[in-house]
């Protein structure tokens, strides 16, 4: 049986566009597009844990505003995934990409059109129903 992996991943928003990055061809789910975001080590709280990722991966500070529904997704290749999203602001340091392929920053009406990684598609779906309401 296959344990549960946390995962924490960012919404940040920028005039109304959303930062959405692209795995690179050496990740697991290479080209796929995601939040960006990483594993909750030991001992690290959900919010610790993504404002450390996202250091890391993009060299930038964000301030966490809030949190919305995690959900849990089985990729049926033993890896059973818990993505926690956060509604975030970027503070701080300049973009720089460390290990993905690409950002982009996109308009909500376009998220769709990107190729996310499954665990994405309800996070995805719950954003843009808040973004309506
Ligand atoms: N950061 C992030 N990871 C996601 C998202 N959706 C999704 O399925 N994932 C998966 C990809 C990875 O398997 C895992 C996050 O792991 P990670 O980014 O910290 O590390 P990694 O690529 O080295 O992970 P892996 O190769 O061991 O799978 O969660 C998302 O929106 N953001």
């Amino acid at each position: 049986m296959s344990h549960t992996i946390r995962v924490t991943c960012a919404i940040i928003f920028k005039d109304q566009k959303v930062l959405c990055a692209q795995r690179s061809e050496k990740m697991s789910l290479p080209l796929k597009w995601e939040f960006p975001g990483g594993k909750i080590e030991d001992g690290e709280s959900p919010e610790q844990s993504l404002i450390r990722e996202i250091k890391e991966e993009l060299n930038l500070e964000i301030e966490i505003l809030r949190e919305f529904q995690s959900y849990t997704h089985d990729y049926n290749n033993g890896k059973v995934i818990e993505l926690i999203p956060f509604l975030a602001r970027h503070i701080g340091g300049d973009l720089e990409l460390k290990e993905h392929k690409q950002v982009i920053w996109k308009e909500i009406g376009n998220l769709k059109k990107l190729d996310w990684a499954e665990a994405d598609i309800p996070i995805l779906e719950d954003l843009l129903a808040w973004c309506r309401a």
